[in-house]
Formats: C-alpha cells, sequence, structure tokens
C-alpha cells in the first residue's frame, strides 16, 4: 500500500535522523576507538618517567659463590650497570640511567656518606629531566640513610631507597624484583609527595618509621605502624599516607648542611656503667636506648644531670622495639631537662638529633622537632 504524502514524509525524516543517528554513532565509535588505541598504545611508544638509580653497594649489589649461597656472599661487587642489565624489565616503566656513588657494604656508611650522596640526590631532584630516584643501598643501615633523606632533600619528587636479602647470584634473589618494584614507585606520579619511601618485598614504607627488624629473610623490613601500600607487578597500591614532616615540608635542607654534629647510642640494660655514657661526653647529644619506656637506672641519673649541665642533650629512646617513650612518665624529663625520642628507634632518633641540631641546640626546640617529625 502507497504511503500518503505525510507519512512519506515522515518515513523519510525518520530515516534521515536514522542514517544521521547511524553516522554520529559510526564517528563516535571511531573517535572512541582512535583514543582506546592511544590509551592502550604499546608501553615503548608513550613517554616514560626517566628514573635516575643512585646505587651505594650492600647485598643488592653482592655475590655469592654459588646458588646456594643466599647468606654467604660478599656485599658490593655488582656495579649499577650489571644492576640495571639485569631487570631488562625496567625499561617497560621508566628510562633508566645509573650512577655509582659508592660501592659499600652499609655498614660501613658514616656521616660524609650520608652527606654525599643526600647532596646527590639534592641536585638530581632539581633537574627538570629527573622524574624520580633510586637509590640501591645495602639492608644494614638503609633505614637511616633513608629517613635522612626524607628530613633533608626539598622535592616532592619520588625517592625510593631499595636493598635486598639475598645477593643476584643466590636462589630466590630478592633484589632483582626489589629493584623493579623500587623504580615502578620512582616512575609512579601516585608517589610524589609522600616523603622518601623503601621498597622491599613488594611493600611500600615510609622512610620515617620503617627498620630492618630481622637479619636473615627477605620480608625483613617492618614498622610498627604498618606499610603504606605495596606494588604488584609494577603497580602501586596505597591503603595510608605519612602524617609527620618531611622533604618539601622539613626546616631542614641539606643544601646547607655540610657537616654533621657528634651524637651517639648508649645500648642500656641491668647494670649499665656509668663509663657507656661518660664515653661520650664531648658529643652533642647521648641517644638511650633504654629499656621499657626508655627508662634509667638510678645510678645513671647523676652521671646523666652531670653530662646534662656540660650541655650535652640527653634524648631518651627505648630498646623495646614496638611502643612510644612519654614525656615525664617513669623520668622527669622536665625537671631534668630531657627529649624523648617518641616512637623513633634509637639509630633514627641518632639521624633526626643530627639534623636538628645543626640548627637548634635549645632542648624544648628539640622536643618540638621530635614531635613533629
Ligand atoms: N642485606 C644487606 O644489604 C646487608 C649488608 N651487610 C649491607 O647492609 O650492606
Amino acid at each position: 500500500m502507497q504511503a500518503s504524502f505525510t507519512e512519506e514524509k515522515s518515513l523519510s525524516l525518520r530515516r534521515l535522523g536514522a542514517r544521521a543517528v547511524s553516522r554520529y554513532t559510526q564517528s563516535l565509535g571511531a573517535a572512541l576507538l582512535l583514543c582506546c588505541s592511544l590509551l592502550t598504545a604499546p608501553v615503548w611508544a608513550q613517554s616514560k618517567p626517566n628514573i635516575v638509580i643512585l646505587a651505594t653497594g650492600g647485598t643488592i649489589a653482592g655475590a655469592g659463590a654459588t646458588a646456594a649461597n643466599s647468606a654467604t656472599y660478599q656485599a658490593a661487587k655488582v656495579p649499577v650497570d650489571k644492576l640495571i642489565a639485569g631487570v631488562p624489565e625496567l625499561k617497560d616503566v621508566a628510562n633508566v640511567s645509573g650512577e655509582q656513588v659508592f660501592q659499600i657494604a652499609s655498614e660501613s656508611f658514616t656521616n660524609a656518606h650520608l652527606i654525599t650522596l643526600a647532596k646527590r640526590v639534592s641536585a638530581l631532584s632539581k633537574q627538570p629531566g629527573v622524574d624520580g630516584i633510586v637509590v640501591t643501598h645495602g639492608t644494614d643501615t638503609l633505614e637511616e640513610t633513608a629517613f635522612f633523606l626524607t628530613l633533608t632533600v626539598h622535592t616532592d619528587k619520588p625517592i625510593v631507597v631499595v636493598g635486598s636479602m639475598r645477593p643476584g647470584t643466590a636462589m630466590s634473589a630478592d633484589g632483582m624484583l626489589n629493584l623493579y618494584n623500587a623504580v615502578s614507585v620512582a616512575a609512579n606520579p601516585t608517589a610524589k609527595g609522600k616523603g622518601v619511601l623503601v621498597t622491599m618485598n613488594d611493600q611500600i614504607f615510609s622512610a620515617r618509621d620503617v627498620s630492618k627488624t630481622i637479619n636473615i629473610v627477605t620480608n625483613a623490613f617492618n614498622s610498627q605502624w604498618g606499610a603504606l601500600g605495596m606494588n604488584v607487578e609494577g603497580k602501586a597500591y596505597w591503603f595510608r599516607a605519612p602524617v609527620k614532616r618531611h622533604t618539601m615540608n622539613s626546616e631542614f635542607d641539606i643544601d646547607k648542611i655540610d657537616s654533621l654534629p657528634d651524637v651517639d647510642i648508649v645500648y642500656a640494660y641491668g647494670s649499665v656503667p656509668p663509663t657507656a655514657y661518660e664515653a661520650f661526653a664531648k658529643d652533642k647529644a647521648i641517644i638511650q636506648a633504654g629499656t621499657g619506656n626508655g627508662s634509667v637506672a638510678d645510678r645513671i641519673v647523676p652521671v646523666l644531670q652531670s653530662l646534662r649541665a656540660k650541655g650535652v642533650q640527653i634524648i631518651r629512646a627505648a630498646r623495646v622495639p614496638e611502643g612510644f617513650v612519654l614525656r615525664n612518665s617513669e623520668q622527669p624529663d622536665d625537671k631534668y631537662d630531657w627529649v624523648v625520642a617518641h616512637d623513633h628507634k634509637a639509630q633514627k632518633a641518632r639521624i633526626l638529633a643530627m639534623v636538628a641540631l645543626t640548627k637548634t641546640n635549645d632542648s624544648k626546640e628539640l622536643q618540638r622537632i621530635f614531635w613533629e617529625y
């Protein structure tokens, strides 16, 4: 049956509309296809971040005689270019370059090493062509170096410190995946502004409160406050963020620090003698890793009061692995003009005290700094 004019007109309008809709759909589809192809372009086609690896030695650069030697090896043997060559997948996540700053086991780090490394990190972080920095480091003092960097390097670019518990020559060596995780995190924009990070055993820790707590397994690093997140197959999953001051929000700047004052640690125990404290009488500060809540033996109190009277700052930390030292609990800190280290273990308290003493020798200012960092 022939359709009437009106019907024909409406029919053609419908056809026009349908054609327009299908053309629009086709062009929309093409546009979407183009966007998707750009988004899923092969990794090499996307511009990748530039990450610099500063190598300092440690077990991650270690070598053992056989694959069974996971604990018997020599640290600080493998140069940075071989570390990078050993993980070809790094080029999938970043444009990587390497510098050999030192080649030492980290138990041999000194204050001079800390300053040299931090100044290099600071200089690199100021270069527009550098998007992130990875520091490979021995695990023994990794936490101290990472904390020093987070206190003194003014950048929001990701800085990630990484090590390994087994040499690359061992079965189930952990260094390669640790390095891949570290570069992935340093290349990840979501890692910006979180302070210096430590990646070990797939976890991402804050440099502030991570410590090596076990000395012969690959999950050697822990924080009593937990990891910030995890890195799995090159992707970071965050669950927490730091609340203490660091990097851009720090009042300390490595570009203005050329030396560090003497601060040493006394490890307290039943019958600890006064000589352990008097040995450091010329220091700017003595950290006591005290029993329990940072307690001080009654025979040691007058020794510390005498040292304080000579200008030595007394800082009470605890040898207990978890918890934090409360001011005036069991010890009259206000009366004796002592400082408490808050939740910092003695080795971290020493780093913070050295940095703080480059700016102040006032015990009330020191206490503020221990609350805030
Ligand atoms: N796993 C390690 O890296 C231990 C070594 N002693 C170091 O700190 O350099």
